[in-house]
């Protein structure tokens, strides 16, 4: 599907909420964890979860936020000197800490090798699984059991799950020890009762207390966020600065809104600053419709529907819904590959489909973590275009694109940066 009409109907249902068969190729790594489960298990855990990414817990992350960009711009300092940084690998270092340390209180130290091991593996992942997909003949278990991409699937797995249980156990038995798991602040209560604090904090006071969820459903989620948290973001990262660098008249606007607010590189960015940057987020929400992270989502119909068109839709039938498609198209976006944040000012946006633009997908299953990834997203930009300008090495003619789940290039995205 590519007309915003039809992908509505399907989106904004709150019946067609099952994924297709593609995302059963991820169980063996995420299990059924918020982005795989369907029914009843979808309902109860987006529920549980929805409190861990509210406002007021994205405004105790932005330190975090701030604290990793400064990390990464002192590592784009020593790039100053070459003739181009590959940039995607520092970017996923630095949205891998992020998730890390905000939704699962954990800790990745500059010497611990979890992070390039979980990074090596996500990676791997994604290749397996992509080839996986376009291999049929390979759907059924009992065949995919008997070929080496079977067996390097089990390897790369098996080192995730390592990864992911010790933060889980390590944060379980800081609970135990202290039996009061935010030490810092403690947990907020919403007007319904609920507990707001970071997502592994709160699934885990749910199993030690109420017993509604195992370890092993802890790890799907787990597993489910560290990957859709950090991938995501890291690819619009990438592609972002690529477009900075691009578009020096958008990067000077960027950075010109960016001074007016922080002022110079040794101010402290602020959560309410972020907040501000408004013409930041147009830039964002731009890049994103060129190269949307997630570039194509699906659905299995629990019940038919007819589309615009009139083509009849059955139950079972798998919907594909082309997002990358839906932002290149024309008769939405004139011009559709010129880039131009402009197309997001209010005016522009007032008369425009409301499901012509869906980086974050849309309806009841939109992406739960979308605020927070803004606001990480503008941090880390922000941090960046104030110290360094940035000037093009690849252009959007000169990456190759290829299959995955996640928007990705062959090569790693090349920018030049100069110190300010
Ligand atoms: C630029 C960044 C991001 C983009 C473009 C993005 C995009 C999406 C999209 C398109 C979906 C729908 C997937 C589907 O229907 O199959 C989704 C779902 C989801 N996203 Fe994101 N995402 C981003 C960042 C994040 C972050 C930072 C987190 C976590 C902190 C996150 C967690 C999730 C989860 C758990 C779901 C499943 C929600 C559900 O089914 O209830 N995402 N995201």
């Amino acid at each position: 599907m590519t007309s915003p009409e039809d992908i509505e109907k399907v989106l904004s249902s709150s019946v067609n909420i099952d994924k297709s068969f593609s995302y059963h190729l991820l169980h063996n790594w995420l299990g059924t964890g918020l982005v795989t489960s369907t029914g009843q298990k979808w309902q109860n855990r987006r529920k549980i979860l929805t409190p861990a990414f509210h406002f007021n817990i994205l405004k105790s992350f932005s330190n975090v936020f701030i604290r990793q960009t400064e990390e990464l711009v002192k590592k784009l300092d020593l790039e100053c000197s070459k003739p181009f940084t590959n940039v995607s690998q520092l970017i996923y270092e630095c949205t891998i800490k992020i998730i890390a340390e905000t939704a699962m209180c954990t800790k990745f130290d500059n010497d611990n090798r979890d992070n390039e091991e979980y990074m090596k593996n996500v990676h791997r992942m994604g290749v397996i699984s992509t080839k996986r997909l376009l291999r049929p003949w390979l759907y059924p278990q009992i065949f995919y059991c008997l070929t080496e991409m079977y067996r390097m699937e089990r390897n790369a797995v098996k080192v995730l799950h390592e990864i992911t249980t010790r933060m889980i156990r390590k944060r379980l038995n800081e609970f135990r020890l202290s039996s009061n798991i935010v030490k810092e602040e403690q947990p907020e209560e919403t007007c319904s009762g609920k507990l707001r604090q970071p997502m592994l904090d709160l699934l885990i006071k749910l199993m030690v207390e109420n017993g509604n969820i195992d370890e092993h459903g802890i790890r799907e989620e787990v597993d489910t966020f560290m990957f859709g948290g950090h991938d995501t973001v890291a690819t619009s990262l990438g592609f972002s600065l690529m477009l900075l660098a691009c578009h020096q008249e958008i990067q000077n606007r960027v950075r010109e809104e960016v001074l007016e607010v922080f002022g110079n590189a040794n101010n402290k960015i602020t959560f309410k600053d972020l907040q501000g940057l408004s013409y930041m987020e147009m830039f964002i929400k731009e890049s994103l419709r060129l190269y949307p992270s997630v570039p194509q989502i699906s659905r299995r119909l629990d019940e038919p529907i007819t589309t615009a068109s009139g083509f009849y839709l059955p139950k079972d039938t798998e919907v594909y819904i082309h997002i990358v498609d839906l932002h290149l198209n024309e008769e939405l976006w004139p011009d559709p590959y010129r880039f131009d944040p402009d197309r997001f000012l209010p005016e522009a946006t007032k008369h425009r489909h409301p499901f012509a633009y869906i980086p974050f997908s849309a309806g009841p299953r939109n992406c739960i973590g979308q605020k927070f990834a803004m606001l990480e997203m503008k941090a880390i930009l922000a941090g960046v275009v104030r110290s360094f300008r940035l000037t093009a090495v690849d252009t959007p003619d000169t990456l190759i694109h290829v299959a995955d789940f996640v928007s990705r290039t062959k090569n790693e995205i090349k920018v030049k940066f100069e110190r300010l």
